[in-house]
């Protein structure tokens, strides 16, 4: 009869479906879980998670304004974690399409650890010292730098931070041992990128090496620069503008450790948190400077006018 109220007690076959459902979503979020392998990452879809608990619960328990707002959190917290996640819901979608699914119960490549990316800057730093090879290295730290600050960028390699690499880069012999290289986290992004000197004036032993440091951390608070002077081997840091030296290679170490950390644990455990916030901040720069070519042109036009 179309005027009974509907029946909300739950059938046996209804419950076992819904387990069934239940179970299946579980299955499959777990097998996500594998797929994306990153500490952090799995904080966030737990947290996903139990809001979706939450919103079942207070639907079964007929809190229509909380379920209401519930719904709503986890369809944004979806849609936000698709876009987040792109290239670990790329390869479950590939690796279930080329049916090795059972790749996702393999170990994956161990992300490098803050103390290792650290004593391999500081073991390279030590050993070009005391070899009197000259180095400069800009380190990103607590936000992405914006390249365009360099005169010129360098030459792209985005490699593993390592002793040897690093090394093997300053030797006066090779094409890029001229210029610094820009470390983020735990990849070396380029190197022979040219920096921005210094107006301030230094003392006469400090060159343009140390004035290159200077200047790029006036301009960019969010970074750090280790410079090892070819002349006599010291090692300093430039944080604001400001030399620090010269320093022991176990002080540079506690001054990293302080201050690099965040950084490389950040690019290591959640990589696709820095791709997004880059991603965001360049389309929003490309938007800002179109209206702004869009106004002058504007504006040019009914001058004529
Ligand atoms: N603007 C710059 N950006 C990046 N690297 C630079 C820049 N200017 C100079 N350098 C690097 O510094 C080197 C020259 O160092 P210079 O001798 O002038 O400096 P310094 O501060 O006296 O260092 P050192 O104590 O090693 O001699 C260049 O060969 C180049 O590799």
């Amino acid at each position: 009869m179309s005027g009974e109220p509907p029946d909300h007690r739950w059938m046996p076959s209804e419950l076992i479906h819904n387990s069934l459902d239940i179970g299946l979503v579980l299955l499959l979020t777990y097998l996500m879980l594998l797929a994306i392998g990153e500490r952090r990452t799995l904080w966030m879809v737990r947290g996903l998670i139990i809001v979706m608990l939450a919103a079942v619960i207070s639907e079964k328990l007929q809190l229509t304004l909380l379920n209401f707002v519930l719904e709503k959190l986890v369809l944004g917290a979806a849609v936000a974690m698709a876009v987040i996640f792109q290239g670990e819901f790329r390869r479950f979608l590939e690796l279930l399409g080329r049916g090795q699914i059972l790749k996702l119960f393999q170990g994956r490549r161990p992300a490098p650890k803050v103390d290792s990316v650290i004593d391999e800057i500081v073991d390279a730093v030590k050993e070009l010292s005391q070899n009197r090879t000259g180095a400069l290295m800009v380190l990103e730290t607590f936000a992405s730098v914006d390249g365009r600050v360099f005169v010129n960028s360098g030459v792209p390699l985005d490699g593993e931070v390592s002793k040897e690499l690093i090394q093997t880069i300053f030797q006066p012999k090779t094409l890029l041992h001229d210029g610094a290289v820009f470390i983020r986290g735990s990849r070396i992004i380029s190197a022979g990128v040219i920096l921005p000197l210094s107006e301030q004036t230094t003392s006469r032993q400090l060159g343009t090496r140390h004035r290159a440091a200077m200047g790029i951390t006036e301009r960019v608070d969010n970074c750090l620069c280790i410079i090892v002077s070819e002349e006599t081997g010291s090692i300093s840091l430039a944080e604001r503008g400001v030399l620090d030296r010269p320093l022991t290679s176990s002080k540079l170490k506690e001054l990293l450790e302080q201050r690099f950390s965040l950084l490389v644990e950040r690019e290591s455990v959640a990589p696709a948190w820095g791709v997004l916030s880059r991603t965001i901040r360049g389309k929003v720069r490309n938007l800002l400077q179109k209206r702004t070519v869009n106004g002058s042109s504007s504006n040019s036009s009914e001058d004529k006018k």
